[in-house]
């Protein structure tokens, strides 16, 4: 897909923190520490692809590998790094693949014994593969563990990654063989913190209008429509649900406010534009079944405002044409609506 990301900082340069950890690209001056703490086979004897011994002239190459790889886009292989002492000491990594064409990718990591115990595999994968579905062009992510593995397959079930699967595998460590395995996946759905919250307005209208049990959201989106006939869509950022995904401006609305209003609100609060109520046009609408709510959402066109729209909420804004559009990954509850805004435009 020919999504570039030239207004986001490169994706090779970034570096990813939790409350202990830092996570950055692996340097040729990790190699010592790395070489240390991998060539243990309590911890070789997890991973895939790692031999045991583990020899210091490997430990350069996996690095030198995973530089060209992270700066073309293949793999993202981040050190996992804490503090003792002041100074910042390696404690393990966490390595993505992706796979290509497939907007998928597998994910893999370890940690050095002397930091097991601590929840450090947890807080750095699932930083990692937030950080993943939400600024690559993915849609889930796929890991394997050794069926002796449990602490790992806890692991992956406590950052909220489901098991699709048995099958057999080498592993570099163990010999000649194969050896059973769990197989694991992660999309969207299984990160993000369902949306909940729905107005008075929309609880009122809920027992009619949504399947039952759904709570109904209200919703007003626009399209911003430039000279070029190009149209305005925006990633959702990291930490929404659905983030990752490419959606138009817009958002739910607030008790006492119509559809109008709202997108007055929010298209000042996410671009800092000013847009006169007389500028939108009712276009089409979105009905759509989410797994916890039903979506109802007006979608208006403006071709009209005042400011130049910048990202105030750590969105990525990209300016495209209709035929553009159909190569990025909308929110499913846009796709039916491409089409009519393609045949207009
Ligand atoms: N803005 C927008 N939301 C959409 C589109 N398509 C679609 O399914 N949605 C869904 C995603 C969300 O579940 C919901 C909008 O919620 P939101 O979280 O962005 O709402 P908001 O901007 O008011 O943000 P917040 O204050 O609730 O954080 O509508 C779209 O094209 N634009
Ligand atoms: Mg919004």
């Amino acid at each position: 897909m020919a999504v570039t990301e030239a207004d986001a900082p490169p994706a090779s340069e970034v570096r990813l923190t939790t409350e202990r950890l830092t996570l950055r690209a692996v340097t040729p001056d990790d190699a010592e520490q790395l070489h240390r703490l991998l060539n243990d086979w309590e911890v070789c004897r997890m991973l895939q692809a790692v031999p045991f011994p583990y020899p210091r002239l490997i430990a350069d190459q996996f690095i030198a590998d995973s530089v060209s790889q992270r700066l073309d886009g293949r793999a993202y292989h981040f050190a996992v790094t804490g503090q003792e002492d002041g100074r910042e000491k390696l404690v393990g990594a966490v390595g993505l693949t992706l796979l290509p064409g497939q907007r998928r990718a597998t994910i893999g990591y370890w940690v050095g014994r002397r930091f097991w115990g601590h929840g450090v595999a947890r807080e750095a994968t699932g930083r990692v593969l937030r950080w993943a579905l939400a600024n690559l062009d993915l849609d889930s992510v796929e890991a394997t563990v050794a069926i002796d593995n449990p602490a790992s397959t806890a692991v992956l079930r406590a950052i909220g990654f489901r098991e699709i699967g048995r099958g057999a595998e080498t592993f570099l460590s163990r010999g000649n063989g194969s050896h059973s395995v769990l197989r694991f996946e992660a999309a969207r759905a299984d990160l993000a913190p369902a949306p909940t919250q729905s107005t008075p307005v929309a609880d009122s209208l809920a027992a009619a209008a949504a399947p039952p049990g759904l709570p109904l959201v209200l919703v007003a989106a626009c399209v911003l429509i430039d000279g070029q006939g190009r149209v305005l869509i925006a990633r959702r950022p990291e930490g929404r649900a659905m983030a990752g995904l490419w959606e138009f401006p817009g958002g739910k609305l607030e008790p006492g406010e119509s559809p109008e209003e709202a997108l007055i609100r929010e298209l000042r609060e996410e671009l800092g534009v000013d847009v006169a109520r007389s500028c939108l046009a009712p276009f089409v609408f979105a009905s759509h079944s989410y797994p916890k709510f039903h979506l109802l959402m007006p979608l208006f066109l403006c071709r009209r405002w005042q400011g130049h729209p910048v990202a105030r909420e750590g969105q990525l804004l990209r300016w495209v044409t209709p035929d553009e559009m159909m190569d990025y990954q909308m929110l499913p509850a846009d796709k039916p609506l491409l089409p009519l805004l393609r045949d207009l435009l």
